[in-house]
């Protein structure tokens, strides 16, 4: 398949980082060090290590990790004989410091996400990463949410500050194929970095829409083993890399490797199968964050509220990363109101 982007199409995978939100945190040492031993042996590209929230996101607002991150970047870092080691950094809950500290334990590369509208807040990270020499990208997230224009614009901030890729990530699932395609199509129109994507399957499209944001030219994609990811987990990488391969398209990660470490070493550590079930395919419809499906569903318990409910209002108060406190909030007003 040929993208309209020179570079080559890389693969990010994503399970230990938004899978992180799927398993409330929890993520042991040896989990980490067994599942980047496999990805590295079927040789993966990009292994993102780090909260669901980004580095720093251990906290009770986000939940706390089990393990400290940097002890996981260590772990994955030590793994990895061909795989590179990447992170996420959301500015305002990850600092400079934290990200410093991520790259002298060896994370080469990191995703510098803001909400789809904020791309100035992520200047300073970009410019830090660039001058110690890791890849930086740019990761506008709840990209459906913002018109194509807005997108564009704040993706052209993001190269100015030195980002040598932008994603259009649909971090609620909420994205049809067209939308996809005229949202990639238009950034690839517009800035000359390379363009990712990452995806959710809270609408059974995640495949459908990384095929088509391949199609438009993105060349960094995010996919996760077995889906594990928040919300109905991710553009799942073993079946992502087959359909590839049924297009002709050999990304250098051994398929059969990919299913196995998928059934032997990440579903045994799933706390739950990530499937489009009523709570996740809520999110998708009513664009909201996947990372709010677990606190949606406690709040839900707590208030004694149908947690679609708390999701369908999120959507409409247009709650974004970070507002994960307002869940708790509108469960409440719900149960008043009822
Ligand atoms: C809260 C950070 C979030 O999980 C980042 C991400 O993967 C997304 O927006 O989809
Ligand atoms: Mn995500």
């Amino acid at each position: 398949m040929t993208t309209s982007h020179s570079a080559p199409l890389r693969i990010t995978e994503v399970c230990l980082r938004d899978g992180s939100h799927a398993v409330a945190h929890q993520f042991t040492t040896q989990q980490v060090r067994d599942v980047v031993n496999a990805l590295d042996d079927a040789g993966m590209h990009y292994i993102e290590v780090s909260h669901g929230d980004g580095l720093g996101g251990s906290t009770l607002q986000y939940g706390r990790s089990r393990v400290d991150e940097m002890e996981l970047i260590e772990t994955a870092v030590a793994e990895c004989k061909r795989s590179k080691i990447a992170v996420l950094l959301i500015p305002g809950i990850g600092t400079v410091q934290e990200l410093k500290t991520a790259h002298s334990l060896g994370a080469k590369l990191v995703r510098v996400a803001t909400h789809v509208t904020e791309a100035d807040v992520s200047a300073q990270h970009i410019q830090v990463a660039r001058e110690l020499g890791m890849e930086a990208l740019g990761f506008l997230m709840m990209a459906h949410s913002a018109p194509v224009e807005v997108l564009v614009e704040q993706a052209k901030l993001m190269e100015s500050y030195g980002a040598q890729a932008v994603y259009v990530t649909d971090s609620a699932g909420a994205m049809l194929p067209e939308d996809v395609r005229e949202r990639v199509r238009a950034l690839r129109n517009a800035v000359s970095c390379e363009i990712g994507f990452h995806a959710h399957n809270n609408l059974s499209l995640a495949v459908a829409n990384t095929l088509t944001a391949i199609e438009e030219g993105a060349t960094r994609i995010d996919s996760s083993v077995r889906c594990l990811g928040a919300g109905s987990g991710n553009t799942q990488t073993e079946a992502l890399l087959a359909v590839l391969q049924r297009r002709g398209v050999d990304l250098g990660i051994d398929l059969f490797k990919m299913m196995d470490l998928a059934e032997h070493v990440v579903a045994p550590i799933m706390h739950r199968v990530p499937e489009i079930n009523k709570g996740s395919l809520a999110m998708g419809f009513a664009g909201v964050y996947s990372s709010f499906l677990l606190h949606a569903e406690r709040a839900g318990k707590r208030f004694g509220i149908d947690p679609r409910s708390i999701l369908i209002e999120l959507g409409r108060r247009k709650a974004v990363g970070g507002q994960e406190d307002m869940i708790v909030d509108v469960a409440a007003e719900l149960a008043k109101q009822k």
